[in-house]
């Protein structure tokens, strides 16, 4: 991927550089009959062409270029501005001189493009289920694991970091928990594990911090360290598995969906193509009358759109998604070589939601996208999903039923509609206490989460039923992988207090190809019926609707 995205950017910078001759001339041209005979309506034919210069040269190896192209843009802003009487001193010497620079600057390329974010490896081998562990205190190691293994994962020990990293030469694991008062005296940590620490976070694995101590300091030294979880001893552990299989949802999500408006094709094939090493799924928007169906269409997580294009600037284009309740808080990011202020506080009050200028640096633009659209991520999870697992809520998991059955209908593919249900549940929470029952909800949601696909959809349906969508699964590969559920759930141990205790969980299937006029909704209520079967029959069982 990342040797033919590098191909691709250094064809397209090929193109630029072949094109790039004739935007020259024109400029030339049209800038020295501004300075003989200034016009208002070459001024703006001239000021467009300068501002896709400003904003694309940098991007493609062209930097100095490009800041020329951006001085002689502001001083033709300049012109356009002032009294036709103090105007033609505006384009003096300085001007022309600006103008015989660009041409002498056509050849001199830098090395803009960080190949290395480009080039970055392949991200290593991941064990989803495996936890690892730097902590001195056995008992606490002993607790962890017994408590993790309930939820499916897997502790790994290690007595150092340096042995952690080590094994990270061979896979990493979903998190890597540390005490860091097992490193060195005082829960200070010494240089060396410093070096490992953020050697092990820059290869990608997520640093959880446990601690005795609550005080600032400690806190700041864990951010420091970029840990994304800080658990104070004793550990909470719902809370601490709640963080895991929230890294584990991430680990999962689907790509990042981008859609990109901007009329220099060359540029967003570029940013495109940057994105799209990145992981990320990126579409380009070709005619701007295609925008609302391209919306609903590919339903992106975030618009980048360009300040000034031909026929519709981008606040305009803004303008229409906000007049769409639905795309009300869809993150909108203006990307511009626009540098006027007034411009830009003008158009972040006209829908936008914020700023990159051009040239912007592919790692740049990379971070900026992908913390925008996870910051978006977070606030939709808090709102569509359920607090104890991090699974969708009952209406968000209803509605994607929805849309999922009705793509399956339109594709002739099938999909299966899941229910579950854990047995005789008021029986563990009448024994056990509320809270255990909590950790039993939170083990069936982990399990669900670690054997499915990420095309599927899972939900918490009920208080302890769960709905679940398969997109493209017919219904022997779907009673398989469920009843291989059922079987694992079955042999998790719970504790409480000095026993110890099992449960079951029953559950009921209907596929789209069975019922081919059915809705969502409909498949639900077949689902649920099969599933009152599974528990007639004596539960602990899987039962597909005839
Ligand atoms: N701990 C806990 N219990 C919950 C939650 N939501 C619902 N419940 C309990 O789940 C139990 C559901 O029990 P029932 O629907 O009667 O059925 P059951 O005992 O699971 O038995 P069968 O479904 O017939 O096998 C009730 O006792 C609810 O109080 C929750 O969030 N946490």
């Amino acid at each position: 991927m990342s040797e033919q995205v590098l191909a691709e950017l250094a064809r397209l910078k090929q193109l630029y550089l072949e094109q790039l001759p004739a935007t020259l001339e024109q400029i030339q041209q049209l800038g020295q009959q501004m300075a003989q005979a200034p016009a208002t309506n070459l001024a703006a034919a001239l000021h467009q062409r300068l501002h896709a210069l400003a904003g694309s040269a940098g991007v493609h190896g062209l930097k100095a270029l490009g800041e020329v192209a951006r001085n002689l843009e502001l001083q033709l802003a300049q012109w356009q501005k002032t009294t036709q009487e103090q105007a033609p001193s505006l384009l003096d010497q300085s001007w022309v001189e600006g103008l015989q620079l660009l041409t002498c600057l056509q050849s001199r390329q830098e090395t803009v493009l960080e190949d290395g974010l480009l080039l970055r490896p392949v991200r290593q081998e991941q064990d989803d289920v495996c936890v690892w562990l730097v902590e001195s205190d056995l008992k606490v190691a002993d607790e962890l694991e017994g408590q993790l293994i309930r939820f499916n994962f897997r502790l790994r020990r290690f007595v150092s970091l340096q042995a952690a990293f080590e094994a990270s030469e061979e896979s990493l694991p979903l998190a890597l928990l540390v005490d860091f008062c097992c490193c060195s005296e005082g829960c200070a940590v010494d240089e060396q594990d410093w070096c490992i620490i953020n050697q092990l976070v820059a290869k990608g694995c997520p640093l959880v911090v446990i601690s005795e101590k609550e005080d600032f300091q400690s806190r700041i030294q864990a951010s420091r360290a970029r840990a994304v979880g800080y658990f104070l001893k004793p550990l909470d552990y719902p809370l601490l598995i709640t963080r895991l299989s929230h890294l584990l949802d991430r680990q999962h999500a689907a790509p990042a969906r981008v859609l990109i408006i901007d009329d220099d094709q060359l540029l967003a094939q570029h940013y495109r193509l940057v994105l799209m090493a990145a992981g990320m799924d990126v579409e380009l928007l070709n005619a701007a009358q295609e925008l609302m169906s391209a919306l609903e269409v590919f339903r992106p997580e975030l618009v980048l759109i360009d300040l000034h294009m031909p026929d519709y600037s981008g606040p305009e284009l803004a303008g229409v998604i906000r007049q769409h309740e639905q795309w009300a808080s869809l993150p909108l990011v203006y990307l511009s070589a626009e540098t006027n202020f007034e411009q830009r506080v003008s158009a972040l009050d006209r829908g936008g939601d914020d700023y990159l200028i051009k040239p912007i640096s592919n790692r740049e633009l990379v971070a900026a996208v992908r913390t925008r659209i996870d910051r978006a991520r977070q606030l939709e999870s808090l709102i569509s999903k359920d607090s104890l697992t991090g699974l969708l809520k009952h209406a968000s998991i209803k509605e994607i039923i929805e849309v999922e059955v009705a793509r399956a209908h339109r594709d002739q593919q099938p999909a299966c509609v899941v229910m579950l249900d854990i047995d005789h549940f008021k029986a563990v929470n009448d024994r056990y206490g509320h809270a255990t029952g909590d950790v039993v909800i939170l083990s069936v949601a982990t399990l669900l989460r670690q054997r499915l696909r990420k095309s599927d959809f899972l939900g918490r349906y009920g208080g302890e039923e769960f709905a679940v969508i398969l997109p493209n699964c017919d219904q022997q590969q779907a009673f398989r992988l469920m009843d291989e559920i059922r079987k694992h759930f079955s042999t998790l141990q719970f504790t409480h207090e000095n026993s110890s205790f099992q449960c079951t969980i029953s559950i009921g299937i209907a596929v789209t190809t069975d019922h081919p006029h059915a809705k969502g909704a409909d498949l639900l209520v077949l689902a649920d019926e099969a599933l009152y079967q599974a528990k007639a029959m004596g539960r602990n069982l899987v039962r597909i609707h005839a």
